[in-house]
């Protein structure tokens, strides 16, 4: 989490990033010339929002003329890997769902094979995972695992 995204919006374009997602607790009164700024620099939008921020809260960016596509729902409080995944967090994650059917809901922080289940049964189809994949003995089946868990609930 940054709090003035605005300043790194064009270096993460130089750079070569696809997408830029800042956080909707900085961005209420520059969102739109945020999103207008990433999608001019060839990057996908997106809006993350803390653990205490109510999910009403993206509604603007989302339906507005030019929104986010795409919603990173926290399950930690921003800052550092290996914390906890807060179950209460999937409400947010439900609502968005029924709410906005084709969206990318992305959640990070404590997901991996005990948790990744409840998330994709939310509706997350976007996950970031830390601890999970690099402290695996073999990274790759720990992605596997959550890429069969998101892909299964798609299709149910
Ligand atoms: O850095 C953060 C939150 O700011 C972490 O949420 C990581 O992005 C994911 O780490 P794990 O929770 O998977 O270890």
């Amino acid at each position: 989490m940054v709090t003035n995204p605005l300043d790194y919006v064009d270096q993460l374009g130089k750079a070569g990033a696809s997408g830029f997602t800042f956080h909707v607790e900085v961005s209420k009164d520059n969102w739109q010339e945020l999103v207008n700024r990433i999608k001019s620099k060839g990057m996908k939008p997106g809006v993350a929002l803390k653990p205490g921020t109510p999910v009403e809260e993206v509604y603007p960016l989302l339906e507005g003329e030019n929104p986010v596509e795409m919603v990173l729902v926290m399950t930690v409080e921003p800052g550092f890997g290996g914390q906890k995944f807060m179950p209460d967090m999937m409400d947010k994650v439900r609502t968005l769902r029924e709410k906005y059917p084709t969206l990318d809901i992305e959640v990070d922080g404590g997901l991996g094979p005990s948790t990744i289940d409840i998330a994709a049964a939310a509706g997350a189809n976007c996950i970031v995972a830390g601890s999970s994949v690099f402290g695996a003995p073999e990274p790759a089946q720990v992605i596997s695992l959550l890429r069969t868990s998101v892909n299964k609930a798609c299709r149910a």
